[in-house]
């Protein structure tokens, strides 16, 4: 995040200094955002650059305990430099957050420089990976930075003080975070794809209960139970994966457009990477969970790869953002473009199903059959109007309310569940645009095409209750939803080894014992018990001193 941040705040020169020394790792550098007081609310962050005329300097300083710097990866131990963020002040004035390059420790024996105090933060959840992430904590005692070190391609400070602001929105302080959002959603999917691929496999292997006159027991796979679990992770794996795609196209483009001036889809890419970063990590975390319980007892198993898979992943709900905070920044958003629809203003990009409220708010779904839910469009539509209906249903009471922003957090519960709705739309918008497409391979299209409906139906029944209470279906549709996704589980069962195994993951990245490409699990299983350091020896440490004293004892006393 220190490159990206230098690239999206710095000015050419900045970045023709600092750039090449990071790339080559002369130097390792973090970006130090979050404090102990202040994380989601950036515009409230404590740590101050005050700028000293007399020496052409600002002067970094951590004013209370809360100021402190605390989370930023790669901060203990690490990091040579950091851009920091704080409080730009200068000619007495507050500017609010602004970055800065700051050394933090030398270059000759990594030792902290003079006002730098700087460690690490201490063990985080579980024994998980994320303990190699060295995340600290950071205060500045009146530490100086020449004045070329403040990020200035937004906003500058001239030699005397003077503060100018540039042309370009403030939110591009921002840009940064957009970025890491959008390759968050992409690594949504890689992370769930592993944690399926791992619980498809190891169901097709493990029996259980079934057998017929001492034939084999049956596959977990093939109960129904299972499959309603499973399935709809594996279609979610492989919408992350296409919504991922194209959120990247989105951020290209933005960033192109930005290079132009053009801010036009600015807030689009602040929504979209914003909400989908929040629902894809908060489904993906679940389904983790799920697919461990999925492996039954041996997905406990740290051999499993699923404990240490969701320690590694579950701060990615957290981190670049709280999923309620990003999802109530969507939902700002939805308040504004529904108070725009009366003026006129047609919505655009991911919005533009708005545009068409006149039909939404009334459209009746013309559902009769389970077989009809196979055609995309009444799928789009069903998602429309419930995502639509949603937003001016709070923007409705918001209005009734005396003040808006207190509107805003009274119904802030509601909103969220708008903005949910508004981004599953996107999903499932993007997986039918998606097997819409060319798709090479024989009979790969179809299997795609029963992933997106399982992705759509099973997103559909499991928020059933917006889609009635919005009028965008009627119960006998919605029961007609879930038949189909039963018909669609028997038909993605044959196919479902195959589906884990075009992510073409290496047992070796994969860490698992019960995802074995080969199924080999009981062995495996074995084998691996035996590399437990406990089994080192025979009779466990301790025996002597502890259990058989105590063994002993209770001899003694049963023949008293
Ligand atoms: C297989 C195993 C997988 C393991 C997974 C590992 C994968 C690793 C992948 C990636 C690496 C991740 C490593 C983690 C590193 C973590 C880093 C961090 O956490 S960095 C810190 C992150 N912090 C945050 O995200 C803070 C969140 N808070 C904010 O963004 C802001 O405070 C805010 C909530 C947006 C509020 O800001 P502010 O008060 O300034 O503004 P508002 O008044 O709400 O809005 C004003 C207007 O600005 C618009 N806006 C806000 N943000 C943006 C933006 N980003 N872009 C564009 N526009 C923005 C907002 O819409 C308002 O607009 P108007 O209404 O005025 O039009
Ligand atoms: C593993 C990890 C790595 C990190 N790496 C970095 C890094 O490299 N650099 C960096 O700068 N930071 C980093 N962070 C910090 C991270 O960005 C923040 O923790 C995150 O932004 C959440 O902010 P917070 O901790 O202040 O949460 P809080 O906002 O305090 O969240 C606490 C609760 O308050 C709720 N809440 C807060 N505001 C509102 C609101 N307006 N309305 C409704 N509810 C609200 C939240 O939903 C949440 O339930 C990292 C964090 C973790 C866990």
């Amino acid at each position: 995040m220190f490159v990206p941040a230098i690239k999206g705040q710095g000015t050419e020169e900045q970045q023709k200094k600092w750039l090449p020394l990071a790339y080559k790792f002369q130097i390792i550098g973090c970006y130090a955002q979050t404090e102990l007081g202040h994380g989601s609310n950036v515009q409230g962050l404590e740590t101050t650059a005050t700028f000293d005329p007399m020496t052409d300097e600002f002067v970094i300083h951590s004013p209370t305990l809360t100021s402190s710097k605390w989370w930023p990866g790669g901060l203990g131990k690490a990091s040579t430099h950091a851009v920091v963020y704080a409080r730009l002040i200068t000619e007495g004035k507050d500017y609010g957050i602004h970055g800065f390059i700051v050394q933090l420790r030398s270059l000759e024996d990594h030792s902290p420089l003079p006002g730098v105090t700087l460690g690490d933060i201490g063990g985080k959840f579980g024994s998980g990976a994320y303990n190699s992430m060295d995340n600290g904590v950071l205060r500045f005692d009146h530490v100086r930075i020449p004045r070329d070190q403040m990020l200035m391609r937004l906003s500058q400070v001239t030699r005397e003080g003077k503060y100018v602001q540039s042309d370009v929105p403030k939110q591009l302080l921002y840009g940064t975070m957009v970025y890491v959002r959008q390759s968050i959603v992409a690594d949504a999917s890689k992370a769930l794809s592993r944690a399926v691929c791992i619980a498809v496999r190891y169901s097709a292997i493990r029996k259980q209960f079934g057998s017929q006159d001492g034939g084999p027991e049956t596959q977990v796979l093939n109960y129904r139970t299972q499959q309603s679990r499973l399935f709809p992770l594996l279609a979610s794996a492989y919408a992350f994966r296409f919504v991922g795609d194209w959120l990247n196209w989105l951020y290209t483009d933005v960033t192109q457009k930005l290079e132009v001036k053009d801010y036009s889809t600015l807030q689009e890419a602040h929504a979209c990477t914003a909400g989908l970063k929040a629902v894809t990590t908060s489904a993906t975390a679940d389904a983790i969970e799920e697919c461990r319980k999925l492996c039954g007892g041996h997905g406990y198993l740290n051999s499993s790869g699923l404990p240490e898979l969701f320690a590694v992943y579950v701060p990615a709900c957290t981190y670049e953002g709280d999923n309620v905070v990003l999802l109530l920044q969507v939902a700002r958003i939805l308040m504004k473009t529904v108070s725009q629809l009366t003026s006129g203003k047609q919505p655009v990009g991911t919005m533009a199903y708005m545009g068409k409220v006149q039909h939404l708010m009334q459209s009746k779904c013309a559902v009769k059959t389970a077989e009809d839910w196979l055609n995309p469009a009444f799928i789009q539509e069903a998602f429309e109007a419930r995502a639509l209906r949603m937003a001016v249903n709070c923007a409705q009471n918001i209005g009734q309310a005396s003040n808006q922003e207190e509107g805003f957090y009274e119904r802030s519960p509601d909103l969220l569940e708008a903005a949910v709705a508004h981004i599953q739309l996107i999903i499932v918008t993007k997986f039918i645009e998606k097997v819409h497409q060319d798709i090479p391979g024989h009979g790969v299209k179809e299997q795609l095409q029963n992933l997106c409906n399982v992705y759509a139906l099973y997103t559909l029944h499991k928020h059933l209750g917006d889609f009635l209470a919005t009028g965008s279906l009627t119960p006998k549709q919605g029961a007609l939803a879930n038949e189909q996704l039963g018909k669609l589980y028997a038909q993605v069962r044959p196919n479902a080894v195959a589906l884990v195994d075009a992510f073409n993951y290496t047992d070796h990245y994969l860490g698992s014992v019960l995802g074995r490409y080969d199924g080999n699990v009981y062995p495996a299983l074995y084998e691996e018990a035996w590399k437990d350091p406990l089994n080192e020896t025979v009779v466990p440490e301790g025996y002597h001193e502890y259990l058989r004293p105590l063994l002993k004892q209770q001899l003694k006393l049963s023949r008293l």
